[in-house]
C-alpha cells in the first residue's frame, strides 16, 4: 500500500473559506457598532407597502402590463428571458418567490426591474441582500444607468457608509444593496448599519442573493442568512421576499421556500436545467495528471481557446501547475510568456490578485489556475473553457463553477481530472469530518446554553404560598418563559474545540427545533467592569443612581462576599439585565452614561466603564428537566450526524457520477467531444437537483467502505501503535479520540492548530485514507489504556 506522503498544512480550508473571505463577515465591526449605537426601544415595523397590482380574483398573477415591458425597454432589453416575466409579475403582485437559474441567466433583472416601477410609482426603496462585499461596488456600477442605487457594507468608512444612508433617507435612490451582516449586526433599529424603519422610506420589497446560504441543508448554510428574513419582516415590515439562488436542489429549494414563507406551489418561479445546454462536458481518469493537462490545452477542443480557468483545491498547487503551463506550452502561441499562465488565490496580495483578474478580464491572460476564490461574482461573458485539476467538493460547487463559463450563450468546453485512486474524495472527506463533533461535546454546550434557572422553585413557593393546587396538566407546563444569556465565544472556543461557525450552527440547530429551543440574538459583549477612581465611596455613589449596579452589589452580598472593599466590578450584564428584567441596551446605556455623568461640583465622576468579551447571544430555557436536556443532546448529536452523512453521500455520489461517465484517458476527448457522454452527465446532474429527497439528510445508509480501497483492519497494528507512539511524545498534553483522529486526518482545529501539529509530519494527515469514525474508536481505546 502507497500511505499519502504527509505534507504540510493542509491549505484546503482556507481556500474553502477563500470564498468566505469575500463575504462580509467583519463581526468584529458589528460588535463596535453594537457598542455606538445602543439598540433603544424597538418601535412597531411599518405597515407592508401595498404591491403594484392586485391579484385577479380567483387569485391569480394579473397578465403582464404594457408599463412593464416599456419598463423592461427602459432598463435596455428588448424582451424577457424565461422566468425573468414570471418572477418580475410576481413581485409586483406582492408575492414571495424563488428563482432558480443557472448562473447568467438574467436573476438581476428579477428584482431591478420591480425596483424600478415600485419607485415608479412612490417613494421607496429596495433592499438588495448580496454576501458578495467585494463586489459589491462592481454590481452598483453594472446597473441599468436608470437604476439609482447605493450600498453599504463592512468595508465602507463610516462617512462614507452615512453617505449613502443619508441617500437612501433623502430618496435619491430606490436600490440599496447590503451584506447580510450590515442588515442584521447590531445598531440603530438592531438592524445592522440601517437608520430605523421608521426614517427609511418604505420597502418595497427585499430580495435575498445566493439565497441557498438561508438552507441548514444547502452546501452553503449561513446562521446570519435565517436572522435575515426575521430581522426584514420584524423590524422593517417586508412582507414580500425574493430568493435567487443558481445552485439548489429541489429539497433545498423547498427549505428556502419555507423560509421565505411562500406557500403556493407557484412560489419557486423558475427552476432551470442544472447545467446550460451550451456546456460541453467531458471527463478523464489519468495518472499522468500534468502531460494530461499539457496535452488537454494543446489539442483542438482547449488549444484555440482564449478565456480559460484552471481550479485546483491547494494554493501551492495553482502557482506550481501555471509554472508547468508556462513552461509546456511556451511558442505553441506567439504571444508573451505572462499571456499563457497565471495562478489566482486568496493568499496574494490584493494589488497581486487585482492584477490577474483585470489581465484575464480584458484578455491579456489566457489562463488563470485559481483556487475556487476566483469567479465568484466574475462578469465575463466570454470565458470558453473551465477545468478541474482536482474534483470539486459537490455537484452544487461543480455546477457553480462551470457555470462561468460560456455565459454569452456560445458553446464553452469544460473538463474534469478525476483522480483514479480517490485521492481528491479522501482529501474533500477530512473537511466534512472537520465538522462533527462528538456526543460529549454536544452536552457541554448544551449544559452551557441550558444553565439551571429559579423559575421552577419561585413558581412552587407562590403557589404553596397561596394554596393552589394546580391541575395535573399544568404541572407538567413550561414555567420558565426563556432568560437571556450570553457565553463568551473565545472561551466556549478554547472550551470545547470547535470553531466559532461550528457553534453558531449548533446554536441555529437549536433555534430551527420545532420547540424552538433557543432564540439567536446578534453577538454582544458580555462582560462589564467598572472602575472607580475615588475608590469604594464612589461606589457607593453610584449605586444610587445606576439600579444595575445596586443589583450587581446586592447580589454579591447575599451570596456572602464582602463588597464593602470594593472599588471595581466585574460582572456579565447580560445575566444582570436578564435578572432585572430590563432590556440589555437600556442597562449598557445606563452604566455607559455613568461615565459621562458629572457630580454637582460639575466634575466627571470619575469612573471607567469598559465592555469585553464578544459573546454568543440567545434566549433560552432555564427548566429543562435532566431527561429534556438528554432528548436536546440527542437531537444535536443526531442532527450532527445526518448531516455528516448527508455530506459523504453527497461527495460519494459526486464521485460515483463523475467515474461512470468518465474516460481512462484525456487522449480520448482532447480533440472530440463525446457527446453521448457529456450529456449523460448533465442527466445525472439534472436527476441529482431535481429528485426530491426526504429532508435531504434522511438518506438511506449507503455503503462508503467499497471507496475505502484500504480496510482498517489490516492496518489496525501499525495505527495503534502510532496512537501510542504519538502519546507517549506528548504526555503533557490532554487529547480526545477525536483529536488524535482528526491529527492523524490533517485537520486542524482551535486547540491543536494545523501550524503546530501540522509540523510533525510523522502524525499528520498519516492516515488519510482511513475511516475517520473507526479512527476515532482505535485513539480513544488507546488513549484509555495509555491512562
Ligand atoms: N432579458 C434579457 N435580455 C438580454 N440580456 C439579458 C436579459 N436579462 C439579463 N441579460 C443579460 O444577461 C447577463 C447575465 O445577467 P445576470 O448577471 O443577471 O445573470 P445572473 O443569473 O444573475 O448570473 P450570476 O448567477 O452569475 O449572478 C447580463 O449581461 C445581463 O445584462
Amino acid at each position: 500500500m502507497r500511505l499519502c506522503v504527509p505534507v504540510a498544512a493542509s491549505t484546503f480550508k482556507e481556500e474553502q473559506n477563500d470564498q468566505e473571505k469575500e463575504v462580509d463577515s467583519k463581526r468584529k465591526d458589528e460588535v463596535l457598532l453594537n457598542v455606538i449605537r445602543p439598540d433603544y426601544e424597538r418601535p412597531p415595523p411599518p405597515p407592508p407597502m401595498e404591491p403594484l397590482y392586485e391579484l385577479t380574483e380567483d387569485g391569480k398573477v394579473q397578465e403582464t402590463h404594457e408599463d412593464v415591458y416599456s419598463a423592461l425597454r427602459d432598463l435596455g432589453y428588448q424582451s424577457f428571458r424565461p422566468g425573468q416575466e414570471e418572477a418580475i409579475m410576481r413581485i409586483l403582485s406582492g408575492l414571495s418567490t424563488l428563482v432558480v437559474l443557472s448562473t447568467g441567466m438574467g436573476k438581476s433583472l428579477c428584482y431591478q426591474l420591480p425596483a424600478y416601477l415600485y419607485a415608479q410609482r412612490s417613494k421607496c426603496i429596495t433592499l438588495v441582500i448580496s454576501p458578495l462585499v467585494s463586489l459589491m461596488d462592481d454590481q452598483l456600477s453594472g446597473l441599468p444607468a436608470k437604476l439609482k442605487a447605493a450600498c453599504i457594507h463592512s468595508n465602507m468608512t463610516m462617512k462614507q457608509r452615512e453617505a449613502a444612508i443619508e441617500k437612501v433617507k433623502s430618496g435619491q435612490v430606490c436600490l440599496l444593496l447590503l451584506s447580510p451582516e450590515a442588515l442584521v449586526g447590531g445598531g440603530g433599529s438592531g438592524s445592522g448599519c440601517l437608520p430605523s424603519a421608521q426614517e427609511l422610506p418604505p420597502v418595497a420589497f427585499a430580495c435575498i442573493d445566493e439565497a441557498h446560504c438561508v438552507s441548514e441543508w444547502s452546501h452553503n448554510f449561513r446562521p446570519c442568512y435565517l436572522r435575515l428574513c426575521k430581522v426584514l419582516r420584524e423590524r422593517l415590515g417586508v412582507r414580500c421576499l425574493l430568493g435567487l439562488t443558481a445552485t439548489a436542489t429541489l429539497s433545498t429549494a423547498l427549505d428556502i421556500a419555507k423560509h421565505l414563507e411562500i406557500s403556493d406551489q407557484a412560489g419557486i418561479a423558475v427552476r432551470s436545467a442544472a447545467v446550460p445546454p451550451n456546456l460541453n462536458l467531458s471527463v478523464s481518469t489519468d495518472r499522468e495528471k500534468d502531460q494530461a493537462l499539457v496535452s488537454l490545452l494543446k489539442g483542438d477542443r482547449f488549444g484555440c481557446l482564449d478565456s480559460i480557468i484552471v481550479y485546483c483545491t491547494r494554493r501551492e498547487e495553482t502557482v506550481r501547475v501555471a509554472a508547468l503551463l508556462r513552461t509546456c506550452l511556451q511558442g505553441k502561441i506567439r504571444k508573451p510568456l505572462k499571456w499563457q499562465a497565471e495562478s489566482y488565490h486568496a493568499g496574494l496580495s490584493g494589488s497581486e490578485r487585482r492584477r490577474v483578474q483585470n489581465n484575464f478580464m480584458c484578455g491579456e491572460l489566457r489562463i488563470v489556475v485559481a483556487t475556487v476564490a476566483f469567479g465568484m461574482g466574475l462578469d465575463k461573458s466570454d470565458v470558453r473553457g473551465i477545468i478541474h485539476y482536482n474534483m470539486p467538493k459537490s455537484f452544487e460547487s461543480y455546477v457553480q463553477e462551470i457555470g462561468r463559463a460560456g455565459r454569452d450563450g456560445e458553446p464553452a468546453h469544460c473538463h474534469l481530472f478525476l483522480d483514479p485512486e480517490g485521492g481528491d474524495l479522501h482529501e474533500l472527506r477530512r473537511h466534512i469530518y472537520a465538522d462533527t463533533v462528538d456526543y460529549y461535546t454536544v452536552k457541554r454546550l448544551v449544559q452551557k446554553v441550558f444553565p439551571a434557572c429559579k423559575c421552577k422553585q419561585i413558581h412552587q413557593k407562590q403557589q404553596e404560598l397561596f394554596k393552589v393546587t394546580p391541575p395535573s396538566s399544568v404541572c407538567e407546563e413550561r414555567v420558565c418563559h426563556t432568560h437571556e444569556r450570553a457565553i463568551p465565544i473565545q472561551e466556549t472556543i478554547e472550551a470545547l474545540d470547535i470553531t466559532e461557525e461550528g457553534v453558531e450552527t449548533l446554536l441555529c440547530y437549536l433555534e430551527l427545533h420545532p420547540q424552538r429551543f433557543v432564540e439567536l440574538l446578534h453577538p454582544t459583549l458580555s462582560v462589564c467592569k467598572v472602575s472607580c477612581y475615588d475608590g469604594l465611596r464612589q461606589l457607593q455613589k453610584i449605586t444610587k443612581i445606576c439600579p444595575p449596579i445596586a443589583v450587581v452589589l446586592a447580589r454579591r452580598r447575599m451570596a456572602g462576599e464582602r463588597v464593602e472593599q470594593c472599588d471595581q466590578l466585574e460582572f456579565d450584564v447580560v445575566e444582570v439585565a436578564d435578572t432585572m428584567g430590563w432590556q440589555l441596551p437600556l442597562v449598557k446605556r445606563g452604566l455607559r452614561q455613568l461615565q459621562w455623568s458629572t457630580d454637582r461640583g460639575g466634575n466627571g465622576l470619575g469612573v471607567l466603564v469598559e465592555f469585553s468579551s464578544p459573546s454568543f447571544y440567545f434566549r433560552s430555557y432555564g427548566d429543562l428537566s435532566d431527561e429534556e436536556i438528554d432528548r436536546v443532546c440527542q437531537f444535536l448529536h443526531k442532527r450532527v450526524q445526518d448531516q455528516e452523512r448527508t455530506q459523504l453521500y453527497q461527495l460519494t455520489a459526486c464521485f460515483k457520477a463523475f467515474k461512470s461517465v468518465a474516460f481512462c484517458s484525456v487522449l480520448s476527448c482532447v480533440d472530440d467531444l463525446d457527446e453521448s457522454r457529456s450529456l449523460q452527465l448533465k442527466s445525472l446532474l439534472s436527476e441529482y437537483f431535481d429528485k426530491r429527497r426526504d429532508g435531504d439528510h434522511a438518506l438511506k445508509p449507503f455503503d462508503l467502505e467499497e471507496l475505502d480501497k484500504y480496510k482498517l483492519l489490516d492496518w489496525e497494528d501499525q495505527i495503534r501503535a502510532d496512537i501510542r507512539s504519538f502519546l507517549s511524545n506528548r504526555s503533557d498534553e490532554k487529547f480526545s479520540g477525536r483529536a488524535v483522529a482528526r491529527i492523524f486526518h490533517g485537520i486542524g482545529s482551535p486547540c491543536y492548530p494545523a501550524q503546530t501539529y501540522g509540523k510533525d509530519r510523522r502524525y499528520w494527515r498519516k492516515y488519510i485514507q482511513f475511516d475517520f469514525n473507526q479512527l476515532i474508536r482505535l485513539a480513544t481505546q488507546e488513549i484509555i489504556r495509555f491512562k
